[in-house]
């Protein structure tokens, strides 16, 4: 029983197979959480926008029921004051297996801890996977913006991302302060007396899962190397940790060998014969490489903490997270969404650019194995941006553009389906 979701009739559950395939309905019933901020502009356009390339792509054979689901500012104004994330949405998006939202809200310092976070934590969706690809035309500040073309995946359920930390003074700060100086012999904390403090897991466990899914991917999708991002020069056992189980899974399961003696190795792509290289980087120098050496990239493998900074500076470089897509997943559940936020200077303002949360639904129907309107949508989006007539962000710096609404972008790329 559901308090305030209404279930669409007609619709029907996506299911799950015990190899983790899908079972897609001709009309599945999917859940999508509106977002707070500039999600009351980009989902209904992004609704729109698949509801025109599923329509066009199966002749009306096939048609989404959507079905809205509450978290954030909206879940407040309809279950009471304090409910940010109600348990039937938790359940919900578990039970219909494919789910979409728009961004949420999290209050710097105070406040609610992040919805966003909860969501991917509660549902264990241990990968975060956002692909950034450039788009013809499309301005950007590289010379060469087509040398971008990486698949992130980052681990999206622990590190210092997961959020257990304590305000500077407080009893439980103090208390592990004084654990750590009494118990554990650390001298190295410069102010105990004002330190707030943070902890950050980082598990073998945790690690190999998510590797697991890069190499995989690396393997399925003809990539040739995955990179290990971390900072384990100086975080050893966390995100150096990370790093070495990394490599080792690589050499257990997919049967890489050592490179000059490593500790980069490699593996063949048992489908095309080809080589793929296992490599890391350190987080910093990684930073200027994908600026000056973007064609040496492929599929990228970090933490959580890395993966967050990774994801927006990388989505600059081919012209914003105004385009910038992802997903949520675990082994069953996936949960799609753009890697930008509420910016809630634009909400409500018909204005930004919807194209992140729509490449994330392009994302989700590829899931669910509706290429043909998925690719649908990457030609129009192609065609759109060639047309020029594109949102304030891509506008303010393309010559002879035509600035239109967020609408009115969505509106283009149906024109051009
Ligand atoms: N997954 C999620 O739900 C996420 C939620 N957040 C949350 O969002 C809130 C705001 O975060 P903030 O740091 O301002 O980051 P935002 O990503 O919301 O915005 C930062 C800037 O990015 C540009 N931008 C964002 N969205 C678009 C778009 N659709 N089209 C074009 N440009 C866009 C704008 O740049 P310009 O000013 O140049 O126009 C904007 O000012 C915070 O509470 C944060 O926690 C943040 C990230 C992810
Ligand atoms: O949860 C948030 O508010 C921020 C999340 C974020 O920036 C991200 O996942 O990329
Ligand atoms: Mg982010």
């Amino acid at each position: 029983m559901v308090q305030h979701i209404q279930v669409p009739t007609g619709g029907q559950k996506i299911t799950v197979n015990a190899d983790f395939s899908l079972n897609v309905p001709d009309q599945p019933v999917i859940p999508f959480i509106e977002g707070d901020g500039t999600g009351v502009d980009i989902t209904p356009v992004m609704r729109k926008v698949v509801d025109a390339a599923v329509a066009k792509a199966y002749g009306g054979q096939r048609k989404i029921a959507w079905m809205e689901v509450f978290a954030g500012e909206k879940s407040t104004q309809v279950y009471g004051p304090d409910v940010w994330l109600p348990p039937e949405t938790l359940d919900v998006v578990r039970e219909y297996v494919v789910s979409i939202k728009g961004p949420l809200t999290t209050p710097v310092g105070g406040g609610i801890r992040s919805l966003n976070v909860a969501l991917r934590q509660e549902l264990d969706l241990y990968v975060c996977l956002r692909p950034v690809r450039y788009f013809n035309g499309v301005p950007s500040p590289l010379r060469e913006p087509h040398k971008t073309d990486m698949v992130i995946f980052r681990e999206n359920s622990e590190d210092i991302y997961a959020g257990i930390e304590w305000a500077a003074e407080s009893p439980e700060a103090k208390k592990v302060i004084e654990f750590l100086t009494r118990e554990m012999g650390v001298r190295k904390i410069r102010f105990p007396g004002t330190s707030a403090i943070g902890i950050k897991p980082v598990s073998r466990e945790g690690t190999e899962r998510l590797v697991r899914k890069a190499l995989q991917y690396a393997v399925d999708n003809d990539k040739p190397s995955v990179t290990l991002v971390h900072k384990g020069n100086i975080m050893k056992y966390t995100e150096g940790g990370f790093r070495d189980w990394g490599y080792a899974l690589a050499q257990r399961e997919f049967g890489a060998e050592l490179v000059d003696g490593g500790p980069w190795c490699k593996f063949k792509n048992p489908h095309t014969g080809k080589d793929i290289v296992v490599k890391d980087s350190i987080a910093d120098a990684f930073l200027q490489q994908i600026l000056l050496r973007p064609a040496e990239y492929s599929v990228i493998a970090t933490l959580n903490l890395n993966g967050d900074y990774v994801s927006d500076a990388l989505a600059a470089q081919v012209g914003g997270i105004g385009i910038a897509p992802g997903a949520n997943m675990s082994d069953s559940v996936a949960m799609f969404e753009a890697t930008h936020g509420t910016a809630p200077k634009y909400a409500g303002k018909d204005y930004v650019n919807p194209g992140s949360l729509i490449l994330s639904a392009e994302m989700m129907l590829r899931h669910m194995g509706w290429t043909e309107a998925a690719d649908l949508i990457i030609s129009s989006m192609e065609r759109a941006i060639a047309s020029k007539r594109v949102t304030y962000d891509f506008a303010r710096l393309m010559e002879g553009a035509t600035q239109v609404s967020c609408s009115g972008f969505g509106d283009v790329m149906i024109e051009n389906m």
